[in-house]
């Protein structure tokens, strides 16, 4: 088996909108990321903590999809090591010089990973300013940074083994009566997760998670959108999550990309960090204070493109989340006993 590249952290996303200028309006007018740079087919955006170029990509396209997710590694060194670790695996690679890729970044790899995501592991990116004390800029739900990607996938467990032999730790999973695996958050960065997989029919992109400080901000975020009369934005909560333990609210963008707005979750620092198991019937674990899940979240999610930008085929999962008799997600019978 050859060395799997040091991931240091989930770094950007490249999404396809179908229309630039509407997708703008959520993401920089609504959501306040900074644009970094901009040209007629494209959006490079950050947040406020930010110092490298991007965190976000969106670019113009046919079809509203998710292009590649994209993992910062340590060294220039580990781009070809995960060049050599997909070719093992025999997995599609492409290398991509400085300037034939993403704008702002160096020599990188896009593989298709085992679970059909196209994936992007770079080093050499550009820099942006330091925005973090320019609170002249600061707007909207005051994005810090780029947290995670969740991708829905039809076998947990392979993903699980995929990001473990790419040396990603488990904080949490959520688990059936006999340890069937239906969800795990999975972290290089020193918090809960740089990805996680929803259980359902993948690749799919799930959602992207961006930081705030504070929950003030993700308050504030689905305020605006009320007093805008643009609530129908607003998917799920907000709320306070059991995994996690972070406060959040779930969004979807003019094309129907999730974006959660999360903040406050937990360090996984240490080298002995233990798993906390969830059961899949303990109504807390994805909203602490028993909030239903709305279907909508467990069923719909972007496709996701190949290397030539064509749309991935999906499977079908073999567990169901939403279907499991649960009481708060108000898709099963409670038990009176309880
Ligand atoms: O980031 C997350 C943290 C927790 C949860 S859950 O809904 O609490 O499972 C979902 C999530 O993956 O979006
Ligand atoms: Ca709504
Ligand atoms: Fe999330």
């Amino acid at each position: 088996m050859s060395t799997a590249p040091d991931v240091v952290r989930s770094a950007y996303v490249q999404l396809a909108v179908t229309d630039l200028a509407a997708a703008r309006w959520f993401w920089v007018d609504m959501l306040g990321m900074h644009v970094q740079h901009e040209d007629a087919g494209a959006l490079h955006l950050r947040g406020t903590d930010e110092l490298t170029h991007h965190s976000v990509v969106l670019r113009a396209g046919p079809v509203a999809a998710l292009d590649h997710l994209a993992y910062r590694v340590r060294t220039p060194d580990d781009v070809d090591k995960a060049e050599r670790f997909f070719k093992d695996l025999g997995r599609p690679v492409r290398r991509l010089a400085a300037g034939e890729g993403t704008h702002g970044v160096g020599d990188a790899v896009r593989v298709v990973d085992p679970l059909g995501f196209t994936v992007e592991f770079f080093h050499e990116i550009a820099r942006g300013e330091r925005l973090i004390q320019r609170y002249d800029l600061h707007r909207g739900a005051q994005i810090a940074r780029l947290d995670h990607f969740n991708v829905c996938t039809p076998d947990i467990p392979a993903a699980y083994e995929h990001y473990k032999s790419l040396g990603f730790g488990c904080s949490e999973t959520i688990e059936g009566d006999e340890h069937e695996l239906y969800a795990a958050w999975m972290y290089r960065k020193q918090t809960v997760h740089d990805v996680a997989f929803t259980g359902g029919a993948g690749p799919r992109l799930h959602h992207i998670g961006m930081a705030t400080h504070e929950s003030h901000q993700v308050l504030h975020m689905a305020d605006i959108l009320g007093s805008l009369r643009k609530e129908h934005h607003i998917e799920r909560g907000p709320g306070r999550h059991g995994v996690s333990n972070a406060f959040y609210v779930y969004l979807r963008d003019p094309d129907g990309h999730r974006v959660e707005i999360y903040t406050s979750d937990y360090y996984t620092g240490d080298p002995d960090h233990e798993t906390f198991r969830w059961n899949v019937h303990d109504d807390r674990r994805r909203d602490f204070w028993g909030n239903a899940v709305i279907e909508s979240w467990y069923k719909e999610a972007s496709p996701a493109l190949d290397l030539d930008g064509n749309v991935q085929p999906i499977s079908e999962a073999a567990l169901d989340e939403s279907a499991v008799q649960v009481g708060a997600d108000g898709l099963g019978i409670i038990d009176p006993s309880e």
